[in-house]
């Protein structure tokens, strides 16, 4: 049986929404893993910017095409409690990838909370894939808590989490493997990817507010330590009417990587009561 969302999925997107806006990135090609990394690590980073990270296609020839959703399907979640949860899945998503939203239903008991969220801008989080932390639970990065934090969220408020196939901040898996390899030997998150030729944070969230509108969900309160998601939504339509922080996930493997997301603009809570662990 279909879960009851609240959340409605529209099958057509407006015509203005596929259009960039200013503010919004260029469309990103993906690009094939180099098959002699790590041993050529050095050599490209000498070797100056990789092709594909400087031939980028300008935004204004981006073609305009309506996402839509393809199909809905229900799912038992463990990992959020055993809620049921709507997995979506999208047609024509401008960059081509297989992201998919999980759609959770404003609880059944009572009236909906008013916080963190309401039901005119329902609970968003826009969560990058990172096969290391999500699955496996890296201890390298905050994702896996992270996820677990807005699955326990999502599954208590209602909303809709947009899981992002934008592995290793937009550069791929391997890449991103390549870049723990540069920070092995001393550079930080960001400086490995400029290392490997790559922008420092390839990701483009103009997809996921397709995503969102092709949902109905064109108010929403984000959940993020990241200003460049709530800064890219706006500009491609999304009302962002609010953003709640997430916790701040530390292990011994992660200091360094968290203080590089501080000075890259994370807006990370270090210090404030309860905020080192999931909200
Ligand atoms: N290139 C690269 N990507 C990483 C690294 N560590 C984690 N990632 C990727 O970063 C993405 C998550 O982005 P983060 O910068 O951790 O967080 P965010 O999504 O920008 O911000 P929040 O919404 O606050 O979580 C995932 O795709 C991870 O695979 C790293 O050291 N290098």
């Amino acid at each position: 049986m279909t879960p009851r969302t609240g959340l409605t999925a529209p099958d057509a997107t407006p015509a203005a929404v596929g259009s960039p806006q200013p503010g919004a990135r260029p469309e990103h090609a993906s690009r094939p893993a180099d098959p002699h990394l790590p041993d050529a690590v050095p050599r490209l980073a000498a070797a100056g910017p990789h092709p594909a990270a400087t031939a980028r296609q300008p935004a204004d020839t981006v073609p305009s095409r309506p996402v839509r959703v393809r199909a809905r399907v229900p799912f038992t979640l463990r990992r959020a409690g055993n809620r049921t949860a709507e997995l979506v899945t999208f047609h024509a998503p401008p960059d081509e990838g297989e992201h998919i939203a999980v759609l959770f239903p404003t609880p059944d008991s009572g009236e909906p909370e008013r916080e963190p969220t309401d039901a005119h801008a329902p609970l968003v989080r826009l969560h990058s894939e990172c096969l290391t932390g999500d699955l496996f639970g890296s201890a390298r990065c905050d994702c896996g808590p992270q996820l677990d934090e807005a699955l326990a969220l999502l599954a208590r408020h209602g909303g809709a989490l947009l899981y992002l196939r934008q592995e290793g901040r937009g550069i791929g898996l391997y890449s991103k493997l390549d870049a723990y390899v540069l920070q092995d030997a001393g550079a930080d998150t960001f400086e490995a990817n400029r290392l490997l030729g790559r922008g420092a944070d390839e990701r483009d969230y103009r997809t996921a507010a397709l995503m969102l509108h092709a949902l109905g969900l064109r108010r929403v309160t984000l959940l993020t330590n990241n200003p460049d998601k709530e800064r890219q939504l706006r500009a491609h339509g999304i009302e962002v009417t609010a953003t709640r922080l997430t916790g701040v996930h530390v292990t011994p493997d992660n200091t360094a990587y968290l203080d590089a997301k501080a000075r890259g603009g994370h807006r990370l809570p270090f210090g404030r009561p309860g905020t080192e662990e999931p909200v």
